[in-house]
C-alpha cells in the first residue's frame, strides 16, 4: 500500500509521534490488512478503524487530550480514508460486475419509491408527492425562510403512521447551527397529530394501536439527535451514519441542518474543504440508496458576482451543487414564502408557496379559501 502526498509538516508529526499516536510515516507502512484488521489503532486510539469497521473510521473523544488541531487530525482522517479507499478497490469492483441491474428492475424500484410529505399540499405537488426517499436533496434560502422548520416538520413527517399513508418511521437530525428546538419539535408534532386525527380513518386498520403511538413524545423519542460543533465533529457523525443506520434500520430521513455552517468560517485551505466536502456528498448519497432513506441538507445562501451585478446563490461554490440530486430553493415572493425546484433530474422547475405557521408547514390560505372557512 502506498500513500503519497501527506501535507502534514515535520513538528505535526513529531507532536502526534510524542503523543503516542501513529505517525505518518508508520501509518503508510500499515498493510491493507492491518487496516481492515484495526491493529492501526494506537494506545489512545486516536484514530480506530475498527470503530466503525472495515473502510470507516472515525475521530474518537480522545482527539480532544490530544491537543491536535483539527486541521492536523483532518488531514489524518483523509490520509486514512485514501488508504481505506485503495485497500477496498478489489471489494469494490467485485460489487460494480454483480450489482448490474437492468433498466426495468429500476423503473419496478422507481415505481415503489417512497415520499415523506410537507404537510405542505403544493409544496408536495412541484416535489412529485414529497421529500423522495433514496435521494439527496438540498435544501436552500435566506436565513428566517424556514429551513430548520422544514426539516423538522419532515423529521416528524416521517413517523406518521402507514396507516394514515405515511411511512412509520424515524429521523436523524444532524445540528450544526444549533437551531433545533425541541419546545418547537414538540409543537410540530402536536400539529401533526391533530391533522391526522381529523382525518376520516374509519377506513385504517388497527386505528387503537396507531392512536397509542399518536403522542408529541413518542414522536420526539423517535428523533435521534446529534449536535456537530465544528467541521470535524461533522464528518465523523457524517462517516458514522452508516453504522448507526444499520443498527437502526427504520431510520428513513436524514437532515442536516446546515451542511454550511462551520464550512464558511476558519477554512484557508479552500482544496481540502472541496475534498472534504464531496467525500461527504458521496457517503450522503451511497447511504440514501443503500437504506432506501430520504437525505436532506439544509444549506445557507451567498452573494457570487455575476453579469456585472451581485445575485443570490447557493453557499459551498460550484462543484457542491452538483452533489445533491435535487435542489429547493425557499424565497420570499412578496409576503409569501415560496419553494423553487431549482434541479432536479425527474421534476420539472416550477415554484409554489408554503406558509410556516404554529403547527409548522402548512399550505398558503388564499383570501377566497379563508372567506369559505369562515
Ligand atoms: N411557532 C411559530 N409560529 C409561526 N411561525 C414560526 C414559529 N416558529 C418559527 N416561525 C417562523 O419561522 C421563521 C424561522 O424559520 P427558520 O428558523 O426555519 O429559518 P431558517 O431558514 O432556518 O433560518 P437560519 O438560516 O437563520 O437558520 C421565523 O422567522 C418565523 O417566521
Amino acid at each position: 500500500m502506498e500513500v503519497s502526498g501527506l501535507p502534514l509538516s515535520p513538528s505535526q508529526r513529531a507532536k502526534l509521534a510524542s503523543a503516542g499516536y501513529t505517525t505518518l510515516s508508520s501509518l503508510s507502512a500499515v498493510s491493507s490488512q492491518q487496516l481492515a484488521r484495526g491493529t492501526l489503532a494506537t494506545t489512545r486510539h486516536f484514530i480506530n478503524p475498527s470503530f466503525l469497521g472495515f473502510h470507516r473510521f472515525q475521530f474518537l473523544p480522545a482527539r480532544a487530550d490530544l491537543n491536535v488541531s483539527n486541521e492536523e487530525a483532518l488531514v489524518i482522517l483523509n490520509v486514512v480514508m485514501r488508504s481505506s479507499r485503495f485497500s477496498g478497490s478489489d471489494r469494490a469492483g467485485a460489487c460494480i460486475v454483480a450489482g448490474a441491474q437492468s433498466a426495468w428492475d429500476m423503473l419496478c424500484e422507481e415505481e415503489h419509491n417512497k415520499h415523506i410529505t410537507t404537510s405542505c399540499g403544493d409544496l408536495d405537488k412541484i416535489l412529485g408527492g414529497g421529500i423522495s426517499c433514496k435521494e439527496v436533496t438540498e435544501i436552500g434560502g435566506i436565513p428566517g425562510i424556514g429551513k430548520t422548520q422544514l426539516g423538522i416538520q419532515l423529521a416528524i413527517n416521517v413517523q406518521i403512521p402507514v396507516g394514515y399513508g405515511g411511512l412509520g418511521g424515524k429521523a436523524i437530525y444532524i445540528d450544526t447551527e444549533g437551531s433545533f428546538m425541541v419546545e418547537r419539535v414538540f409543537q410540530v408534532a402536536e400539529g401533526c397529530i391533530e391533522d391526522m386525527l381529523r382525518l376520516n380513518v374509519s377506513q385504517f386498520k388497527n386505528l387503537e394501536t396507531h392512536k397509542e403511538k399518536m403522542h408529541p413524545n413518542t414522536f420526539l423519542a423517535n428523533i435521534f439527535y446529534f449536535r456537530a460543533c465544528s467541521y470535524t465533529e461533522q464528518i465523523a457523525v457524517i462517516n458514522h451514519l452508516e453504522k448507526f443506520v444499520s443498527e437502526h434500520k427504520d431510520v428513513r430521513i436524514v437532515v442536516i441542518d446546515s451542511v454550511t455552517f462551520h464550512f464558511r468560517q476558519d477554512f484557508d485551505d479552500m482544496a481540502l474543504r472541496t475534498r472534504l466536502l464531496s467525500g461527504m456528498a458521496s457517503k450522503l448519497m451511497k447511504l440514501a440508496k443503500q437504506f432506501s432513506l430520504a437525505v436532506v441538507i439544509l444549506n445557507q445562501v451567498t452573494m457570487k458576482f455575476t453579469d456585472g451585478s451581485f445575485q443570490l446563490t447557493l453557499a459551498l461554490g460550484d462543484s457542491w451543487s452538483h452533489a445533491c440530486t435535487n435542489r429547493v430553493i425557499l424565497y420570499w415572493n412578496g409576503n409569501e414564502r415560496h419553494a423553487y425546484i431549482d434541479k432536479s433530474p425527474s421534476l420539472r422547475s416550477q415554484s409554489a408557496p408554503y406558509a410556516v405557521t404554529s403547527k409548522g408547514i402548512r399550505d398558503v390560505v388564499s383570501n377566497c379559501k379563508r372567506i369559505r372557512m369562515m
